[in-house]
């Protein structure tokens, strides 16, 4: 059953549509990542949920509770955000019994809560150190901390971890899915990066342009992606395209695009014989190309433009040979810098084809 529920949430910032008709439900002990392009609408649709926005239409339920007109304080929910928003003159126990205080919760149990949070987030050591004696990675621990105490139905994060470095990033990546495994609370998360989402989600809600383009596990959107946009957003590198017409050469549906052709997969004949204008956009992993494969259904020849080694593999940054505007990324295994410059063939199976109507949202021709 929904734990969290958004009914038809449409949000507009004057006459600007940001947020389209957005239903969503969480089940209890999920975790949702909102995941989407700058300005696509997640921050502003978990903002809904916390009470500092209030959609223009739809309703927001929360553990069965209409939750819509309730402010924050009475929605019990827990927000952790991108800045902190850690109070400068309080230290690290205060920071996290303020609300605990203001709830008049008696002193022993704001005491206990607060030392099992910090055993929990390892900052015990930190209670009586200010802000601004933290490094980035203990503050964002510190706000999580502000957030375990007060026992909330709904962990919201709005992109918690942007402000920390690579490596911080993905430790404390790790934590969140640890301590989210042993507090089990439903969890919406909003993030701009896919490796964050594909890590910690039951569930990706990927979003552009305010609506909602697919919701799915994070196997299902990257393996089964059902539009473009979705493709073309989870997966780094991110999966190559190609324009390509659909013909029927000899009594047999092939893509033909520039300086290639490749049998239609039979599960995309139906819709490819459908497309208008016969235009198609082919789709392909960086993965799964392999050099010199001038045998495989898909054999594109390319152009090498820029070589990089990153160690066990080698990241090819290529373009079509007939289509200089056209891009290929092929992710490599081994050492393969010499090839900066020339020509080569990227092959690939046809089970690793996909193909979309163009357009960006158009949908794909396997769906
Ligand atoms: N208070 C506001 N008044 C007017 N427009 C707003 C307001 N808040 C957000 N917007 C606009 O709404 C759109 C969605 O913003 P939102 O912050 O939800 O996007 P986002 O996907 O979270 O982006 P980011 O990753 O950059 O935070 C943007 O175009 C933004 O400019």
């Amino acid at each position: 059953m929904a734990y969290l529920e958004l009914q038809n949430i449409i949000k507009r910032f004057g006459d600007v549509r940001v947020v389209e008709d957005i239903s969503l439900s969480a089940a209890a002990g999920e975790f949702i990542v909102l995941v989407g392009a700058s300005g696509c609408g997640k921050s502003t649709t978990l903002r809904m949920v916390a009470g500092l926005e209030s959609p223009s239409s739809g309703r927001i339920i929360i553990d069965g509770r209409d939750v819509t007109a309730a402010s924050p304080a009475h929605r019990d929910i827990a927000m952790v955000f991108q800045n902190y928003a850690l109070y400068p003159h309080m230290d690290v126990a205060q920071n996290m019994s303020f609300a605990l205080e203001l709830a008049k919760t008696p002193r022993a149990q704001i005491d206990a809560r607060v030392a099992e949070a910090a055993r929990i987030l390892s900052i015990e050591h930190l209670l009586r150190r200010k802000p601004k004696e933290l490094s980035g990675g203990q503050r964002q621990r510190v706000a999580m901390g502000r957030a375990i105490v007060r026992e909330p139905k709904v962990f919201l994060f709005d992109e918690p971890l942007s402000n920390l470095d690579a490596k911080l990033r993905g430790h404390m990546r790790v934590e969140i899915a640890l301590l989210h495994k042993r507090l089990g609370k439903t969890t919406v998360y909003v993030t701009h990066d896919q490796i964050e989402a594909m890590t910690l989600a039951d569930r990706i809600v990927v979003m552009d342009q305010g609506r909602i383009q697919q919701v799915g596990s994070p196997d299902e959107v990257f393996n089964r992606p059902v539009n473009q946009f979705v493709a073309g957003f989870i997966g780094s590198p991110s999966m190559n395209f190609m324009p390509a017409r659909v013909a029927s050469e000899g009594g047999a549906l092939t893509f033909v695009g520039n300086g290639f052709r490749c049998a239609v997969p039979a599960p995309m004949h139906e819709a490819a014989a459908r497309l208008k204008d016969g235009q198609a956009v082919l789709g392909v992993r960086p993965q799964a190309m392999r050099l010199g494969a001038a045998d495989a259904e898909l054999a594109l020849p390319v152009r090498v433009e820029v070589a990089e080694y990153l160690g066990t593999e080698t990241v090819l940054s290529c373009c079509l040979r007939d289509d200089a505007q056209t891009k290929v990324t092929v992710l490599a295994p081994g050492h393969h810098t010499a090839l900066m410059g020339s020509e080569v063939v990227a092959g690939a199976s046809a089970s690793a084809l996909y193909a979309f109507e163009p357009g960006g949202h158009g949908p794909s021709l396997s769906a």
